[in-house]
């Protein structure tokens, strides 16, 4: 369902990079991990389409994303992808059910608040539903910060170092959330970390390094 091909970006001259080709199955996952500075983040933009890459083509399904702008791109990454981000973005005037219900009305869903009640249950978050994001403890948040990606059951879920502020049983507990929410909505998944913590949670993995000749 993603397929990557000779993906290459570059911010300036002295900061480019060149990605391996990734192929994932409907329904599977994918742990990619690297140091800091190998540019984890900069892949998964690129394949969020929040990064247009300088040359490759990336592909969600049939649909080749790397083709898309404005309007279009946006209204394809609502509907097919969850992007659970290092730092939590909640709107903080609202509660967090209002913040989910504000992330189906985005990707032009019905608002579903049995939905919303059945995420945040298994997300062990029920009794937070009119909570304000910012009364939530760090663990909640990150939990919290899995209920905004996977509402919409998108295809794809992308996880930017959802485990790397929390201690161990917080991190694995988030793991096996991710992992059994995607399962559950039959999405495929890509965490990128360099939390070599969750090496052993994952059949799938590779490395991310950055080639002393890239660096000009
Ligand atoms: N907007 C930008 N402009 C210029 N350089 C950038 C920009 N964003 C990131 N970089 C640089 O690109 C490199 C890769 O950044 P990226 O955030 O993708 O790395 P990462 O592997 O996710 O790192 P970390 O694990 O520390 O988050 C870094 O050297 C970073 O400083």
């Amino acid at each position: 369902m993603l397929n990557t091909q000779s993906v290459s970006f570059e911010y300036n001259q002295s900061n480019s990079f060149e990605f391996p080709d990734i192929e994932l199955s409907e329904g599977s996952n994918l742990l990619i991990l690297g140091e800091s500075g190998v540019g984890k983040t900069t892949l998964l933009h690129l394949i969020g389409g929040l990064l247009k890459p300088k040359t490759g083509k990336i592909s969600i399904g049939e649909t080749a994303i790397t083709a898309l702008k404005g309007k279009e791109l946006d209204r394809f990454r609502g509907a097919n992808v969850g992007m659970v981000f290092q730092r939590p973005h909640f709107i903080q005037s609202l509660s967090l059910a209002e913040n989910l219900q504000m992330i189906q009305f985005l990707a032009g869903k019905n608002q579903d608040l049995h939905r919303i009640k059945v995420v945040l249950d298994r997300l062990g978050l029920i009794s937070k539903l009119k909570e304000n994001p910012r009364n939530l403890s760090q663990g909640e948040q990150q939990r919290a910060a899995i209920a905004l990606a996977v509402i919409n059951k998108p295809r794809l879920i992308l996880a930017d170092e959802p485990t790397a502020a929390l201690d161990d049983k917080n991190c694995f507990r988030v793991v096996e959330l991710l992992k059994n929410l995607t399962k559950r909505s039959g999405s495929s998944l890509i965490i990128i970390t360099h939390d070599q913590r969750l090496k052993s949670e994952f059949a799938n993995s590779i490395n991310l390094t950055r080639t002393e000749s890239l660096i000009h």
